[in-house]
């Protein structure tokens, strides 16, 4: 079972601390929304889980494995997955290569036991089995011929969780996930979502303004304030909680 913590994670931009000491432990099988004003920290904390930036102080760890010192890649390949990074698909080959790839990616040691053919064509039968698999459970699979490049904005964001699933992540990040999508895109992403919630071994985290969508898929809420972790817990004494309710009236009439 993978945790994923992060201790006294802290970030300061000349004078400001846009994360300020942030200790807190995600758990498998739980979605935990991330709320909090706008300029909270919000997407810095999440920049410096997923290594886009280095933290001033603390730590950021995967089942006790200290990954501070690890790039952007280095943490993918360890288990921590964001979606929506832009960085992850090839738009010029089709959707099965895409997925196969990652497949790939994530069996690679599998890959190196030499010239055996008899191993190379059941590793290869084996990883199109898996792609297949990936591709049919985000229903892309009548699209595995189609390039990248031409699927719509909606189809691309979809294929970027079916990798990070196909990569066998063990964390999924989401930053407002439906941002800048459209009325038929954004439930679909939102049921990728729904689904990726029902494997236990799962941990998601999940940056989200609307709050009719975290009191749908969130287990858990921490709100950041300032850099500060300010209020943990589940959803429903989270939203009623005092500091949420008198520091975000935004949040709370939305609540309401
Ligand atoms: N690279 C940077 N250099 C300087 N300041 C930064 C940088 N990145 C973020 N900040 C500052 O850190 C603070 C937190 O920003 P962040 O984007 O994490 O907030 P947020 O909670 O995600 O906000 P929003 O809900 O608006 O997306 C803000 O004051 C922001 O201006």
């Amino acid at each position: 079972m993978s945790l994923l913590a992060t201790k006294d994670l802290t970030i300061r931009f000349g004078g400001h601390v846009a994360v300020n000491a942030v200790t807190c432990a995600f758990e498998p099988g739980t979605l935990t929304a991330i709320v909090g004003p706008n300029g909270a920290g919000k997407t810095t904390y999440f920049n410096l889980i997923s290594g886009q930036l280095k933290a001033s102080a603390g730590q950021v760890t995967l089942d006790g494995r200290d990954l501070s010192g690890l790039s952007p890649s280095q943490r993918t390949r360890a288990g921590l997955g964001r979606a929506f990074q832009l960085t992850n698909l090839f738009p010029r080959l089709s959707v099965l290569e895409n997925v196969r790839l990652a497949v790939q990616a994530a069996r690679d040691g599998a890959h190196r036991r030499g010239l055996n053919l008899w191993s190379i064509w059941s590793d290869h039968r084996a990883l199109m089995q898996r792609a297949d698999e990936v591709l049919n459970e985000v229903n892309m699979a009548d699209k595995e011929n189609e390039l990248v490049a031409n699927l719509p904005h909606g189809d691309q964001r979809k294929l970027e969780v079916a990798l990070l699933m196909a990569l066998e992540s063990k964390v999924f990040m989401f930053d407002e996930p439906t941002a800048g999508m459209n009325a038929a895109e954004a439930p679909v992403i939102l049921n990728l979502i729904r689904k990726l919630k029902q494997d236990p071994t799962k941990t998601i985290l999940l940056v989200e303004h609307k709050m009719d969508v975290v009191r749908e898929l969130a287990d858990r809420i921490i709100v950041l304030h300032n850099g500060t972790l300010v209020a943990d817990g589940d959803p429903a004494t989270v939203i009623a909680s005092p500091i949420v309710q008198e520091a975000y009236l935004g949040i709370a009439k939305e609540a309401a």
